[in-house]
């Protein structure tokens, strides 16, 4: 089977993989696939003695995963995606199925239950197709399917089980190992697709992309409830474009069937959701729509129904620029206007938030919810007329709800937007207004001369950012410590539970600002003191940030990391420096780490990590056009440059938060 073509299908099309799986990302763009990461919200709470077979409670699971957020991006991102993607893999011996542990005792159990037997890998797969509807409305249509592979692990001793869950890798991971790295050395034998194992039936997962996009029998009615596909050269159960509930299940696979293909795209229930915000109502095109074929040239032509060109694709199935191909009179496509829409208005959105944030308005909201646009002007002293249309943009952005000409504040503004959430981004946002919108007004100089335009936008000399912060006004030094503190409150869990630190008693937050992580670390880990070493320009101001510091195993102290002796620590913490620094001054620091530590300390580092393709995410490009004398890498990269000073990358976290994180042992 040839991949791509049927990858590139996929072209041009919002798809969406509704997990955060970060092998499930990484098999997904090894193949050229381009897509969004959703992870899903779906609580993974099925009762699986509901279900005949284990295969259909992953299925299940992955069809959840990928409705609900098929479901949530039209209203809460304003976008509906064209195809979601969910997967749910799970692992099963003796009858039981076994999920990621969540401890390391659950670890132990799974492990010691799958030692020296054969066991099945099942990941259920779920591909929700979204239509756009004239009248606002998204239809559903799902295909689903599941894959079973069979693994034999090798006698395990008590030695060796305890070692690889101290590796801390069992603890995100079905069955509790990971066959692509450590656990790797667990197995005895795999017996069908081994990607399956990793997280993703790939092979499977392109032969139904090759069914839906290749082989569509003509649906001659597209208003009658369901159309076919022609699935596996049999037509399949059919998939539903409009209007029943009925839900075909796929019958079990019989017990002596292994190393399972059952493909069940079966029908599903149409799933109806009114669209907020765009007003278009051009149609997306049926996938249904009859095709018809010619041959010309070399090349194959396809057509929908009404006879609106689909791209274009050569027999060899690549797909043929259209912009090459089409005339004049042709239409731009809806997704391609919308997209550039997107990126056009994108500053305008930015700043709306900004002013509301600024403004206050978050705050006020959620003291005096239901107030009208003339009441929110009076509260924050500004026009009515202005006042209105910033209420009117953020509705339309999502951070406000209007009832009856009130407002109030949405979800995400009451958990992220007001200045006192317990996860607030307002420093932030307010550091993006106050020093980020200045230095990207100059973008355009900046990406001329390669540097920073902190001097044009600030009168600022200093071109070292992490300091540049400390030459300026009070006011200019707690705003930046009130954005770092606001991104590590929100960021800082995430990243201080990514790994096993259990053997490291002792910790030092280099740069580590107000505090915020090092308080995570140790709410995380009850055994652990945080030494947080930061500019004493910074270390002054830290009683800004009481509370906080109410904790005693947080101690600070100042010092230049460039200059001074590090203090001693089992575990080193460089949270958001090393991307900031030119490479001379990286090295300085590293050398500095690794002059005051002892072998076996460790190093962990977060950052946002690129991907390997430096595809993405776009937060971690974008970030580097503030031209810092530093760079943006990717987590091979910081791998290679750890270990030019001695550092080995034990585990990689890709989180959903805001920073990844990578924990090194110095050898
Ligand atoms: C981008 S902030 C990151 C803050 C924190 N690690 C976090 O992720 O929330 C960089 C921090 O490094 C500190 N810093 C910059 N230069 C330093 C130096 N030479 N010695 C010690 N700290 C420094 C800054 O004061 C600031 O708190």
């Amino acid at each position: 089977m040839v991949l791509n073509p049927v990858i590139s299908k996929l072209a041009g099309k919002l798809v969406v993989l509704a997990s955060a799986s970060p092998r499930r990302l990484e098999i997904l763009r090894n193949v050229g696939l381009r897509f969004e990461v959703v992870p899903s919200w779906f609580k993974e709470t099925l009762d699986k003695s509901l279900f005949k077979a284990p295969h259909e409670y992953a299925v299940e699971t992955a069809k959840q995963k990928a409705l609900e957020v098929a479901r949530r991006m039209p209203i809460k991102h304003l976008k509906t995606p064209d195809i979601v993607i969910g997967a749910d893999t799970i692992v099963t011996v003796d009858g039981m199925i076994l999920e990621k542990p969540v401890d390391k005792h659950d670890a132990y159990r799974m492990l010691s239950s799958l030692s020296g037997k054969e066991h099945s890998v099942y990941t259920g797969v779920a591909i929700v197709l979204c239509h756009e509807k004239e009248n606002e409305e998204v239809d559903y249509q799902l295909i689903e399917f599941y894959e079973e592979t069979k693994v034999k692990f090798a006698d395990l001793s008590e030695d060796m089980l305890w070692e690889y869950i101290n590796s801390g890798e069992p603890m995100d991971k079905a069955g509790g190992y990971g066959i692509q790295a450590l656990g790797g050395m667990l197995v005895e034998y795999v017996h069908g697709d081994f990607l399956n194992v990793v997280g993703f039936p790939l092979n499977h997962f392109c032969k139904q992309l090759s069914l839906i996009y290749n082989h569509c029998t003509p649906s001659s009615d597209k208003e009658s409830d369901s159309a076919h596909l022609s699935l596996n050269g049999t037509h399949a159960p059919s998939v539903l474009v409009h209007g029943s509930s009925s839900v075909p299940r796929p019958s079990s696979p019989s017990a002596s069937q292994t190393n399972q293909t059952y493909s069940s795209p079966s029908a599903s229930p149409v799933h109806k959701v009114k669209r907020k915000g765009s007003k278009s109502s051009q149609s997306s095109g049926a996938l249904v729509n009859s095709l018809s074929k010619h041959t010309d040239g070399n090349e194959a032509k396809l057509q929908d129904s009404d006879n609106t060109p689909l791209p274009l694709i050569t027999n060899s199935g690549q797909l043929i620029d259209r912009s090459v191909t089409e005339n004049e009179d042709s239409q731009p496509k809806k997704e391609d206007l919308e997209r550039i829409s997107e990126l056009l208005d994108g500053f305008k959105a930015s700043k709306a938030l900004f002013t509301a944030s600024k403004l206050c308005v978050f705050d006020l909201l959620h003291r005096m919810p239901g107030l009208d646009a003339a009441q929110v002007a009076q509260e924050i002293k500004a026009s009515v007329k202005g006042t209105e249309c910033l209420l009117e943009a953020c509705v339309s952005l999502g951070l406000l709800k209007c009832k009856e000409r009130t407002y109030e504040n949405s979800d995400l503004a009451t958990r992220l937007l007001r200045a006192d959430a317990c996860f607030s981004l307002h420093g932030y946002i307010q550091h993006c207004n106050e020093t980020l919108w200045p230095l990207f007004s100059h973008l355009e100089s900046a990406v001329q001369e390669g540097h920073s335009q902190r001097e044009r936008a600030f009168s600022n000399r200093t071109k070292d950012m992490l300091q540049g912060a400390f030459h300026n006004s009070p006011e200019a030094k707690l705003r930046f410590m009130n954005a770092m503190h606001s991104v590590a409150k929100v960021a800082g869990k995430t990243i201080a539970t990514a790994f096993d630190l259990s053997r490291f008693k002792t910790a030092c937050d280099l740069g580590g600002c107000t505090g915020a992580m090092a308080c995570e670390f140790t709410k995380a880990h009850p055994g652990m003191s945080v030494t947080v070493f930061d500019l004493p320009a910074v270390v002054e101001l830290k009683e800004h940030f009481q509370p906080l510091h109410t904790d005693s195993r947080v101690s600070f102290v100042a010092g230049d990391f460039f200059q001074d002796e590090l203090p001693k620590a089992d575990l080193y913490i460089l949270a958001r420096i090393l991307h900031d620094l030119p490479d001379e001054k990286l090295h300085i620091l590293l050398s500095k780490i690794v002059e005051a530590s002892k072998p076996g300390c460790g190093l962990l580092l977060s950052e946002i990590f690129l991907d390997e393709d430096r595809g993405g995410p776009s937060r971690g490009l974008l970030q580097a056009l503030s031209m810092s004398e530093g760079k943006q890498r990717s987590a091979t990269e910081y791998s290679r440059l750890l270990k030019s000073h001695g550092f080995i990358t034990k585990q990689i976290r890709h989180t959903d938060n805001l920073l990844d994180a990578m924990l090194c042992i110095k050898a």
